[in-house]
C-alpha cells in the first residue's frame, strides 16, 4: 500500500517556495507557474532558464543561501538543493511549522510527491511509484498517452456540458446514470482525426437528445 494520499490541489495564487536553483528547481518552478502559483526562489545561483523567469518578473528571486525562517508563510515548499544537509534543514523547519514539503533527494522525507502526469484539458491522469522509479512512471505515462490522445480534452468537455444539462433536464438519477453509462461505455471514441472527433461529439449530443425524451 502507498502512504501517499492522491489528490488534486489548487495552488493558484498561493506562495510556493523553492530552495535551490538548479535543473530540478527549474522543472519544479515551471510546473508551479503552469498552475499559477506565486513562486519564491531562494538560491545563491540559478540556471539561465530561471534567470529568464526572474527578468520576466514571473517569479520572486532572493539571491541568498537558505536560512531558518525562510519557509514561513509558504503553502508548499520544495527543497531541491544539491546539499543533503540543507535539504534536511528545510525538512525540519517545514515539519516544525506543518508546511508541506517535497524533498528532491528523499522521497521518504517528502510530505508529497509530484507525480508524472498527463493532461487533456480537464482530464488529468497521474502516475507515481512512491519515488521508487520515476523512470517507470515516465514509461507508463508514454503508454497511457497513446490511449488517451489529445482529443479526449474535447470529449471530456462534451461529457461535462451534457452532464450539466442532464442535471437540469433529466429529473431521475437512474435515467441520468443510464445516460452517462451509455455515453462513456457504449459510444466508441474513435477520435484519431479532427473529422472523427467532430462526428463522435455529434453522436454524443444525439444520444443525449434521444435519451432525454424517453
Ligand atoms: C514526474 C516528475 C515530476 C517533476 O519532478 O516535475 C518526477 N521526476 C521527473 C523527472 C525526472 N526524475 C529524475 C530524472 C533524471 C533521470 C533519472 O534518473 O531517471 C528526471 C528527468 C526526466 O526523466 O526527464 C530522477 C530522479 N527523480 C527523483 C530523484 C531523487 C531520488 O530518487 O532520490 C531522482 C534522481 C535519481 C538518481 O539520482 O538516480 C525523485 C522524484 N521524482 C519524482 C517526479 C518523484 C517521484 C515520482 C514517482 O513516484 O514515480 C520524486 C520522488 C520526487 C518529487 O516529487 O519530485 C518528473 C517528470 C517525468 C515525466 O513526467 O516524464
Ligand atoms: N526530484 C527529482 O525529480 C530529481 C531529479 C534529479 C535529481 N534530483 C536531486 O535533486 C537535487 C538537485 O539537483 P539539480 O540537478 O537541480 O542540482 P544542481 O547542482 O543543478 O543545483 C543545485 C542548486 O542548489 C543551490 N544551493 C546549494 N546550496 C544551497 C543553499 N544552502 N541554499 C539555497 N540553495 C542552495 C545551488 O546554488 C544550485 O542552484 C539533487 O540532490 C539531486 O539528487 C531530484
Amino acid at each position: 500500500m502507498s502512504l501517499y494520499y492522491p489528490m488534486m490541489l489548487k495552488i493558484q495564487g498561493k506562495f510556493c517556495t523553492v530552495i535551490g536553483g538548479g535543473e530540478v528547481a527549474e522543472r519544479k518552478v515551471r510546473t508551479l507557474l503552469k498552475y499559477e502559483a506565486k513562486v519564491v526562489l531562494i538560491s545563491p545561483k540559478i540556471t539561465e532558464g530561471l534567470q529568464g523567469l526572474v527578468e520576466e518578473k514571473k517569479i520572486t528571486y532572493k539571491k541568498k543561501y537558505y536560512e531558518s525562517g525562510d519557509l514561513i508563510g509558504s503553502y508548499l515548499v520544495y527543497a531541491v538543493t544539491d546539499d543533503a544537509a540543507i535539504n534536511k534543514k528545510c525538512e525540519e523547519e517545514a515539519k516544525m511549522h506543518q508546511i508541506l514539503i517535497n524533498v528532491a533527494d528523499s522521497p521518504t522525507a517528502s510530505d508529497f510527491i509530484v507525480p508524472s502526469s498527463i493532461e487533456r484539458g480537464s482530464l488529468t491522469i497521474a502516475i507515481s511509484t512512491e519515488g521508487k522509479s520515476p523512470m517507470l512512471s515516465s514509461k507508463i505515462k508514454k503508454e497511457i498517452e497513446e490511449i488517451y490522445t489529445e482529443g479526449y480534452e474535447e470529449i471530456v468537455d462534451v461529457l461535462g456540458e451534457i452532464r450539466e444539462r442532464a442535471l437540469k433536464e433529466i429529473p431521475s438519477i437512474k435515467d441520468r446514470r443510464y445516460l452517462f453509462r451509455y455515453l462513456v461505455h457504449e459510444v466508441p471514441y474513435e477520435i484519431d482525426s479532427q473529422q472523427k472527433l467532430e462526428a463522435v461529439k455529434k453522436e454524443m449530443w444525439k444520444v443525449y437528445e434521444s435519451l432525454k425524451r424517453l
